[in-house]
């Protein structure tokens, strides 16, 4: 199948996964369907991005990413790397812990049929997120999601679903201190002592929680979650009560759908992007539409024009 005269499928598979009998399954059983499917396996960070410019020095179509969502961004870095034009295909072979953008999209994730669709399903185009200049293709989650998140076994949903009385408890012991944050988007700012933030092109995040639950990849737009600091259990509750609704201009909690948002902070904010952590003192969040042609099942939420 070429797409814009260039032609093959390669699979750019995490070294992680690389001995997986599923996976050597999947392979196997897409190659006897007919396709030519070629593997590269990392070793180390910076391999998938290397690999990508080889994909598209080989005048190769369509390249999967097979891993997590860390594996996800970096072959998104090497696709934007390059101009649009030269960009191949991606598909996703979904083999991470969390595997949030997989997920968000609906992807199925058994390797068999994930493959199958990812060398063979239709192509959409869709949205990539500039955090300055580091694209990330799902969600930018920092403040209370990024810090507990990658440091604990424990998701904000458990501690959520632990209850108000137990998250509260567990911020004292941490003796969680907020983030002071002026964050500015095209009609609006604000100065907060922030708890979390996320921003999505994608939807969800840290395994399993919808941050953006009306995120589109194609809209042009990122979501913008942000939550205020608390000092009290009742004002947690009331988060939690805002969280249910995200009203845009929440006492706590604001939801916003932007197409960009600059953010200055007192400190080294964390902020995990597409799961990987990074600190940032300012940064412009932006997106670049329709950069990368993305192998969707169909109906998936993250899609928005008529499917
Ligand atoms: N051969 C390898 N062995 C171990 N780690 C690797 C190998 N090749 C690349 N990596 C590292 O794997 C990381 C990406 O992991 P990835 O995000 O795909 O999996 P995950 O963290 O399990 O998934 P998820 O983010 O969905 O939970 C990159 O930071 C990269 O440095
Ligand atoms: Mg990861």
């Amino acid at each position: 199948m070429a797409e814009h005269g260039r032609d093959g499928t390669w699979l750019i598979l995490n070294g992680k996964s690389a001995q997986q009998p599923d996976v050597r399954e999947a392979v196997e059983r897409v190659r006897a369907s007919g396709h030519r499917l070629d593997v590269r396996v990392t070793w180390e960070g910076g391999d998938g991005q290397r690999l990508v410019d080889d994909a598209v020095r080989a005048g190769i179509s369509r390249v999967v990413a097979g891993g997590g969502d860390g594996s996800i961004n970096e072959i998104v870095a090497g696709l934007m790397a390059h101009e649009r034009s030269a960009r191949p295909a991606l598909g996703i072979l979904p083999l991470g812990s969390a595997n949030d953008f997989a997920n968000g999209l609906n992807l199925p994730l058994a390797p068999q049929p994930a493959l199958a669709l990812a060398v063979s399903g239709e192509v959409r185009d869709v949205d990539v997120g500039m955090l300055d200049d580091e694209p990330f293709i799902n969600v930018a989650s920092g403040g209370f999601g990024a810090e507990i998140t990658t440091s604990t076994p424990v998701g904000l949903k458990r501690l959520l679903g632990g209850g108000a009385y137990s998250l509260m408890g567990m911020l004292k012991a941490w003796n969680y201190q907020p983030f002071e944050g002026h964050l500015r988007w095209p009609d609006g700012e604000d100065r907060v002592p922030l708890f979390m933030l996320a921003i999505g092109n994608g939807s969800q995040a840290g395994g399993g929680q919808q941050l953006a639950p009306s995120a589109k990849l194609d809209d042009g737009l990122l979501e913008l979650l942000f939550v205020r600091h608390f000092n009290s259990l009742g004002e947690l509750k009331r988060i939690i009560d805002e969280l249910e609704n995200l009203p845009h201009d929440g006492h706590f909690v604001r939801y916003l759908r932007v197409p960009w948002v600059e953010f200055d902070s007192d400190g080294a904010f964390p902020l995990n992007l597409d799961g990987e952590p990074r600190r940032y003192h300012r940064f412009r969040a932006g997106l670049e539409q329709e950069a990368i042609s993305l192998v969707v099942p169909e109906r998936s939420p993250l899609l928005g024009r008529d499917q």
